[in-house]
């Protein structure tokens, strides 16, 4: 028995050959193939009438640009994104979507964005690309928040990999309320690092005029939803990059094919 799939549609749990024939041999992908594949995936959630969260980074950025390939062919009509950067903005414009704003559109249908780290009950870090607030601003707000990353970012526990947990903060009195970001975590060994841009030095300054104070830890910063809280009752945090129980579907790439992973 045939079935017949959208146009823009890729099998899921599919390994991905060498060759269009049934070789078993799977094909070795790169790491930005692989968030490209999985961008892909989450574009065939996408309608045509839709109010679409567009995300920012690297992998997200490869949704971006499928969803204005599907536009420009016809196969997607009458989207309207909502862009979770300034820099997502300029490249949506340039890829011809139709760009709006939460104030215009208050309820969004659908979120695509990528993930730092996603943990077994699909909880998130992001934020390491700078986009947090906006990105849980337009999450928030979206009936479906689709989640897409390769491998790497699969984590047993948020903070395992050892990278930057990121915390948006006003300037002032930053090394302040970086202090107690340390104190907060004292348990957790935390060390917190004001992020300063790669090209310039410079501290690095938020689309909302906001810093990022990066904290990494040494051990478990234990119960998410008490952490999320503690976070956000420091005055001088603005908002984190810890996202609890907000993803819907997170859709991982791998060397083994892509796998959709829904929240019960
Ligand atoms: O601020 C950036 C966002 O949260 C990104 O979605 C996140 O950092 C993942 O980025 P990438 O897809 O480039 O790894």
């Amino acid at each position: 028995m045939s079935t017949t799939y959208a146009p823009h549609f890729i099998p899921s749990k599919t390994v991905l050959s060498t060759s269009s024939s049934f070789s078993s041999t799977p094909l070795i992908m790169s790491q930005d193939e692989l968030k490209k594949t999985a961008a892909y995936k989450a574009v065939e959630f996408v309608e045509s009438g839709m109010v679409i969260g567009l995300g920012t980074g690297s992998t997200a950025k490869h949704a971006v640009d499928r969803i204005g390939d599907l536009i420009q062919q016809g196969v997607l009509t009458n989207i309207v994104g909502i862009p979770t950067s300034i820099k997502t903005y300029e490249h949506a414009l340039n890829v011809n979507i139709t760009l709006s704003d939460l104030e215009t559109h208050p309820v969004v249908d659908l979120a695509i964005d990528g993930a730092d780290e996603v943990d077994p009950d699909l909880n998130l870090v992001k934020g390491r690309g700078g986009a947090l607030l906006r990105e849980k601003m337009i999450e928030f707000a979206s009936k479906k928040f689709v989640v897409i990353v390769d491998e790497s970012k699969l984590v047993d526990y948020i903070g395992a990999s050892g990278l930057a947990f990121p915390v948006e903060v006003v300037p002032f009195c930053w090394k302040f309320t970086a202090h107690r970001l340390e104190l907060l975590f004292e348990e957790a060994d935390c060390v917190a690092k004001i992020r300063t841009s790669v090209e310039t030095g410079e501290v690095f300054v938020t689309d909302n005029g906001n810093y990022t104070i990066d904290l990494y830890f040494k051990k478990s910063i234990g119960d998410l939803k008490v952490a999320s809280d503690a976070i956000l009752r420091l005055p001088g945090v603005v908002e984190h990059g810890l996202f609890v129980n907000m993803a819907t579907t997170v859709i991982v790439a791998g060397e083994d094919g892509v796998t959709v992973k829904n929240k019960c």
